[in-house]
């Protein structure tokens, strides 16, 4: 269970030394400051970095100042602050992540982009993609994907699958599909590893010697970039067929060349904003999927009730010729669409979202310095009793209101930067729910709620395994 902390209100200080107008801190050692601490939490603790930030939210409150590799950071938990660097609105703030993970995702990277203006350019051209046409062609190749690979899960070990694996293997060829039309072969095999293997590299220590994390981690980012170049180039002649695909709408537009030439995206953009899309969208997604499984295996009710409203939708669909889901029909799962969202509150996927100050500020009467890094803790919000009533207990129905805080739910991000994703990374979640559970009558087998160690992105480090007994499908039902 996670802790949470009654009445922290923002700004509360427990430090009986911070009488200044510093936020909290404590010293750590000189030059290495709290580093060791820091990758302890993410290398050993079985929360994660979740454990970093909540040791010292007890001792500080909302606000803490930190060193981690040299630099200052200071970490904050409050919506009144999140709504104040996240809207960003004089400019004082940029995106910056530590420069290891930069390197893997690369420097033109919009995960990454730090000068307002280059961001801007980068979302601009990726924004277009993300159309509701788009997002409808999705749908239905994702619902594709998934009947056929979720069909073989009985005869799979005894009918025993482990959710994560699953889901990587579905959102990464989900991803490769949509942004570039591959589906199978050695090339996708070969991707999948090294996008792995780059993800492994984000939070281990930067060194580039050849046993290290990190040098896999480049090499393996290295091979990613020589597939894209050859995809790339082979569009860019025109020798790939006419694919409706991410990759086709970007290197066609650079040929219209809008007729200014600042408006393209070189290769290299193209190739890291590939890359980032994949990782952006297959990691989080998958873990996401993982703990909406395991919290609906752990609450019967919640799943008899989410079971009841995709048995009758399934019942409709039987009837159709075309029985893949549609937006529509995603449109049709108010109950389903709320365990989404409180399974994305609790899991908190993408834990904190890092900034870089740009101009002398103040923040909850604190003074924040030009240079410092500025870190808003979104778990540490979704699971602020004073945020959330009960904020442990999975419960969906939270979501009945409509008049939810502003910046309390941070699963996307919000502001500027927030997820460009996000419609298809629901989409996915609603599709994969619906299917497993009009498919299998299934249980959770391993209770076990350690996070994964090392990883980017929040993972349950058993994976989820479920036990799958097949159901009668509607058709079948009817006919009996
Ligand atoms: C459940 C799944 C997902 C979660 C929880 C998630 C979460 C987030 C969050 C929190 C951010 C903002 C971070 C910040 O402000 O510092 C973000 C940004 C982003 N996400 Fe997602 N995401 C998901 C799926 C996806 C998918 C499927 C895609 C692409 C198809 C995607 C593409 C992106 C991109 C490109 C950005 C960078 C936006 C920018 O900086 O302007 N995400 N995501």
């Amino acid at each position: 269970e996670w802790v949470s902390i009654p009445g922290l209100g923002p700004g509360r200080i427990h430090n009986q030394e911070s009488t200044t107008d510093v936020p909290p801190s404590s010293r750590g050692i000189p030059l290495i400051g709290e580093t060791i601490q820091f990758m302890a939490a993410i290398n050993y603790s079985s929360k994660g970095f979740y454990d970093f930030v909540q040791t010292r939210r007890l001792r500080y409150g909302n606000c803490f100042k930190t060193n981690i590799f040299g630099e200052t950071h200071v970490f904050f938990s409050s919506i009144e602050t999140a709504k104040v660097i996240l809207r960003n609105d004089a400019g004082k703030f940029t995106k910056r992540y530590l420069s290891s993970i930069a390197q893997l995702v690369g420097d033109q990277s919009l995960l990454c982009a730090s000068s307002p203006d280059h961001h801007k350019l980068i979302r601009g051209r990726l924004n277009n993609l993300f159309t509701t046409k788009s997002l409808s062609l999705f749908i239905k190749q994702f619902d594709e994907l998934i009947i056929s690979t979720l069909g073989g899960w009985e005869h799979h070990r005894g009918g025993t699958v482990v959710v994560l694996k699953e889901a990587l293997k579905i959102t990464f060829k989900a991803m490769c599909k949509m942004l570039m039309s591959l589906e199978s072969g050695e090339e996708v095999e070969m991707m999948e590893k090294d996008v792995a293997e780059v993800c492994k590299a984000m939070l281990a220590f930067p060194l580039k010697l050849p046993w290290t994390r990190f040098y896999k981690g480049l090499q393996a980012r290295k091979r990613i970039m020589e597939t894209l170049e050859k995809i790339i180039t082979l569009r860019r002649r025109g020798l790939e067929g006419c694919n409706e695909d991410f990759l086709q709408y970007l290197v066609q537009e650079d040929n219209r060349g809008f007729g200014d030439e600042t408006l393209k995206l070189t290769d290299t953009e193209i190739k890291d904003n590939i890359l980032t899309m994949i990782i952006a969208g297959q990691d989080t997604t998958a873990s996401a999927i993982t703990w909406m499984v395991k919290y609906l295996g752990e609450n019967p009710e919640i799943l008899d009730a989410v079971e009841r409203e995709q048995q009758k939708l399934a019942e409709k669909t039987s009837t159709r010729t075309s029985f893949n889901l549609t937006l529509q029909d995603l449109n049709d799962m108010p109950y389903a669409s709320k365990v989404v969202k409180e399974s994305l509150r609790m899991a908190s996927v993408v834990a904190w979202f890092p900034r870089l100050v740009l101009q002398d500020c103040e923040i909850e009467g604190y003074k924040i310095k030009k240079g410092w890094n500025v870190n808003i803790v979104a778990k540490s919000i979704h699971f602020d009793p004073m945020v959330y009533n009960d904020p442990n207990k999975f419960n969906p129905s939270r979501f009945d209101e409509h008049d939810s805080k502003p910046y309390s739910f941070l699963a996307f991000g919000m502001g500027e930067r927030t997820c460009l994703g996000l419609n298809m990374a629901k989409a996915m979640m609603l599709v994969f729910l619906h299917r497993l559970i009009t498919t299998y009558k299934w249980k959770v087998v391993d209770s076990d709620s350690s996070i994964e160690k090392r990883a980017m992105f929040s993972r349950l480090k058993s994976g989820c395994p479920i036990h799958v007994t097949r159901l009668p499908s509607p058709k079948d039902v009817k006919s009996a």
